[in-house]
């Protein structure tokens, strides 16, 4: 479950005005897709949503706790547990091989190694023959399914994607956002995309414009 309410943020030293973001109540389990032209602020409402950035006022809610009450030792621990980051752009580390991204990605988190865990994404999203496989060594697709399952590896209450579709082609697009769809299932998470990608509108039916 996500609650914010009158949410607003301010860079430091940026000259734009306040950002005001509109409130929103995303029940246990249903998915979210927020759209809105580029600069307007999605990333950095994202951003909010993960307690990446504080806001200026308001408050946000996940799963009861108040991300904003929270000191910044709390934040990061539950950011790590109960948060799924997925960003357009992730940075591996590239010398490891898919499986040891995965571990290491458990570790950070703070959970216990999940040996069935990590077998059933890699299954899921198609990277089983890759697993021993240096991330330099992979596709750009394929780098792209390993940034999913680095965000979801850990049962996230709440799986958060930054434009997880606008570099891919249209059949990629359709697998990605089934796939990101079918984790958060499994997971019984929400799922929050922004995007600008228009194409990935008809797969959500709850949807706000910023
Ligand atoms: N760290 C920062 N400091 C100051 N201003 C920033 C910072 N990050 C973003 N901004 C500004 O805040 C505004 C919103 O940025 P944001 O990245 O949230 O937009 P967006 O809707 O996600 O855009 P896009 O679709 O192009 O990714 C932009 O005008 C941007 O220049």
């Amino acid at each position: 479950m996500i609650q914010t309410k009158s949410l607003r943020f301010t860079y430091q030293n940026a000259k734009k005005d306040t950002f005001c973001f509109p409130d929103i109540n995303v029940p246990s389990k249903e998915d979210l897709l927020i759209l809105g032209a580029s600069g307007v602020g999605k990333t950095t409402f994202l951003h909010l949503l993960a307690g990446l950035l504080p806001p200026k006022e308001g408050d946000i809610c996940i799963h009861n706790s108040y991300l904003n009450r929270l000191t910044r030792k709390q934040l990061d621990y539950f950011r790590g547990q109960h948060i799924g980051l997925i960003f357009q752009k992730t940075y591996f580390i590239k010398s490891l091989t898919l499986l040891e991204n995965l571990t290491l990605r458990e570790r950070l988190a703070k959970k216990k190694s999940d040996r069935y865990r990590r077998e059933e994404l890699i299954m899921h999203l198609g990277l089983s023959n890759l697993q021993n496989k240096k991330v330099y060594q992979l596709s750009e697709g394929q780098q792209q399914r390993l940034s999913i399952a680095l965000g979801v590896i850990h049962k996230p209450k709440v799986i958060l994607a930054d434009e997880p579709t606008s570099n891919l082609d249209d059949i990629n697009c359709s697998m990605v956002i089934s796939l990101l769809k079918k984790e958060a299932e499994i997971c019984k998470s929400n799922l929050v995309i922004i995007t600008h990608d228009q194409r990935v509108k008809a797969h959500f039916s709850n949807q706000i414009i910023l």
